[in-house]
């Protein structure tokens, strides 16, 4: 990452600091924030995306010990561990130093500081940053998939591992969490990515388009059939099949499709002749896994074939932190793209944001902000220009329907985890369970 596109907060208690400061970073970077009170750390570093926080080590100028500085210190990183510090002080107490480097500060300086060596210290942290500023996946598509919370980060894990692989994938998730989006994701990172990624919105398709839509048809193959057509299985052949809404497909239109991926091969309507299937085919549904286990719906030899790995996308109401990085992302975007200059974000308005369930989960959010950029009448944006859809909000949100009690598991521990900076035995005594059991737990869920 480069000078020019860093954003640091100085969070420091001496006026004359802040502005110094100021005065030195402003034509250097990107932005500078400057504050005097600690406790205005976490609703700026929601309200702005900040790279670099230069955090004060003594705050009430009467205890000296530094700790203070090691206290918020900790706190920047557990809001977000990619954030770095520099310690400031104005005692140069080497142990202190190391503590604060041993507690994750990434440099220290002594007041009264020389200039270049800060700027060296800045510019030696960013040339360790990527200029990708929130973390996400990357798609050829060029739609980015952000997300910072446990829970997603789990999930672009686990598209990194099965991506390359030729494993059938099924993708459950609440409307609106990133089902398509994860789909495109896996097949612009895998082999295939040069080949067609075919979707299909199987949900929507009548009994008897389903076949002719999906198998393709040779002339004559019934009244209206003028022509061949291709079927879709063949169209995305040597690519990615996705068929999205799978759990709204008739038991009949089940058997069909279980016969073709059980045989591999496809014979279009009003023809003998078998086509050879190579396709990798990925599925998403907002059914739970325990509605699609129930018979009378769904077949289950039709779930074993479609669900070699499923994805589980959580809804975003379960998602922390990510509220407010989508946020940062969805009003840059629509900022640029309605020639507006760059916003603030008034604390009120994330407060209202993160008080708001999203029943129509990431969708709802893209929407909500896209409104409120258009709308926006100043360069701040406040509580009053977040108006969310009465449609959604006239739904329940959704019960969350991961009921896999192995799941539950797994994010109740990496949540913990998480709030605990890693520490595993802060983890497990407020897991209730032994440092040994959390390991073995950690081993089992390959985390
Ligand atoms: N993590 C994310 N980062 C950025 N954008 C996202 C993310 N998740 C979803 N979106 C955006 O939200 C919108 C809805 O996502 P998507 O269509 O993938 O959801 P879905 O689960 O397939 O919905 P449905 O079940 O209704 O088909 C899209 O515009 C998508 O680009």
């Amino acid at each position: 990452m480069l000078l020019k596109d860093a954003n640091i907060l100085v969070i420091d208690d001496d006026e004359d600091v802040l502005t110094a400061l100021r005065l030195l970073l402003k034509s250097m970077v990107k932005s500078v924030q400057v504050n005097k009170n600690p406790n205005t750390i976490q609703s700026l570093l929601e309200q702005h995306q900040i790279d670099i926080v230069i955090l004060d080590m003594n705050f009430n100028g009467v205890v000296h010990t530094g700790n203070e500085g090691i206290y918020w210190l900790n706190k920047i990183k557990s809001f977000n561990s990619k954030i770095d510090v520099i310690l400031i002080t104005a005692y140069g107490d080497i142990d202190l130093a190391i503590k604060s480097l041993k507690n994750g500060a990434s440099d220290f300086i002594v007041k009264p500081w020389k200039n270049e060596k800060l700027v060296d210290s800045i510019k030696q942290i960013l040339l360790q940053k990527k200029t990708v500023k929130a973390p996400r996946l990357e798609s050829l598509s060029g739609e980015k998939i952000v997300g910072d919370s446990a829970v997603m980060q789990d999930v672009f894990l686990k598209i990194s591992k099965v991506a390359p692989t030729e494993a059938n994938i099924l993708i459950l998730g609440e409307n609106g969490t990133g089902k398509d989006l994860i789909a495109r994701a896996i097949h612009d990172n895998s082999n295939r990515k040069n080949k067609p990624f075919v979707k299909v919105d199987v949900g929507a398709l009548t009994s008897t388009l389903f076949e002719s839509e999906l198998f393709g048809y040779k002339k004559g193959a019934f009244t209206g059939a003028n022509e061949n057509r291709m079927g879709r299985f063949e169209a995305a052949s040597g690519g990615t099949l996705f068929l999205d809404e799978i759990g709204n497909i008739t038991l009949g239109q089940q058997v069909r499709l279980l016969s073709v991926l059980q045989n591999r091969t496809v014979t279009p309507l009003g023809s003998n002749d078998a086509i050879d299937l190579d396709i990798r085919l990925i599925c998403a549904t907002n059914l739970s896994i325990n509605d699609l286990a129930d018979e009378s719906k769904f077949r289950k030899d039709l779930i074993y074939r479609i669900n070699t790995v499923d994805i589980i996308v959580p809804p975003l109401r379960d998602r922390g932190s990510d509220i407010t990085l989508l946020c940062h992302h969805f009003i840059s975007n629509y900022a640029e793209k309605y020639f507006k200059e760059p916003f603030k974000l008034d604390p009120e308005f994330i407060k209202k944001l993160k008080d708001h369930t999203f029943p129509g989960n990431v969708r709802e959010l893209q929407y909500t902000l896209e409104r409120s950029v258009i709308m926006a009448e100043g360069n701040t944006l406040k509580a009053n220009d977040l108006v969310f859809s009465a449609i959604e909000s006239a739904q329940k949100p959704q019960t969350s329907k991961i009921v896999n009690l192995e799941i539950l598991e797994k994010t109740a521990i990496l949540n913990v985890i998480e709030k605990n900076n890693g520490n595993i035995s802060k983890s497990a005594k407020e897991l209730g369970i032994t440092r040994t059991a959390l390991y073995r737990r950690l081993n089992k869920y390959d985390l």
